[in-house]
């Protein structure tokens, strides 16, 4: 019989850098040029075959509004995965992954209370702009000081290495865990199947976490679209 492997992944990153889009592309292969914020969390699913092992993620869409930012140490306590989201126009977006970097480790806490070391990617999206304004190899520097390994850059727009990235995310994540257990995992060369389906949809009530910083976001200098 097959193994099924259950994952909850969260995204997070400011308003507009296309949190949304991405998983509207990566679950139901669609994108659409109209914005519409997201309150709260919404999850949406996507079942991956490897190696007769069934993964299903539980992937969290998350407000990029302050505002609208409702997520608890319960919630993240049983996160698999951060996705980190900036928008390769807006270069304030890049600047406050800071922001949701620290956001995400101050909430992601352990039972007991230690620090809960989950794996990161991060996403560069809008690949497909023109008028790029965030230095690829910045990136890669932000990255490094945080140990952070998997960085794209990807477009919902034109389903560039979208697919991929969640992909590489969840062979990270599964090799985490063989490495732990101490055995080996091939996790190349077999065929994924996608499933997508809206699972639920959220509209939680509001709450406003103001302990950090962050700068401008996205919204206000409408980039790349
Ligand atoms: N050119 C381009 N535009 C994109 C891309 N992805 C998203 N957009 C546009 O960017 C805008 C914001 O996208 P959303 O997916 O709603 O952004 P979000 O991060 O979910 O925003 P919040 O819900 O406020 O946190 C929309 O107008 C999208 O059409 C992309 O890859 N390329």
């Amino acid at each position: 019989m097959d193994e099924t492997k259950q994952y909850k992944i969260i995204l997070v990153g400011d308003t507009s850098v296309g949190k949304t889009s991405i998983l509207h592309r990566l679950v139901f292969n669609k994108f659409s040029e109209e914005y519409r914020s997201t309150v709260g969390a919404d999850f949406l699913s996507k079942t991956i075959y490897q190696n007769n092992i069934i993964t299903q993620l539980q992937l969290w869409d998350t407000a990029g509004q302050e505002k609208f930012w409702c997520l608890t140490e319960v919630f993240w306590r049983t996160a698999d995965a951060v996705i980190l989201v900036y928008d390769i126009s807006c270069e304030k977006s890049f600047q406050n992954l800071e922001f949701w970097y620290k956001q995400f480790k101050s909430k992601s806490v352990n039972e007991d209370g230690t620090e809960k070391s989950l794996p990161i990617l991060v996403l560069g999206n809008k690949s497909d702009c023109q008028t790029r304004a965030v230095k690829q190899e910045d990136v890669e520097q932000w990255c490094k000081e945080k140990n952070i390994k998997l960085h794209f850059e990807v477009s919902a727009k034109f389903s560039n290495q979208i697919k991929e990235s969640v992909t590489k995310l969840t062979e990270y994540i599964t090799e985490g865990e063989k490495e732990l257990e101490n055995s080996h995992y091939d996790v190349y060369g077999e065929e994924e199947q996608y499933s997508s389906g809206l699972l639920k949809s959220g509209k939680k009530s509001v709450k406003l976490h103001s302990e950090t910083n962050r700068s401008e976001d996205c919204s206000s200098f409408r980039c790349c679209k």
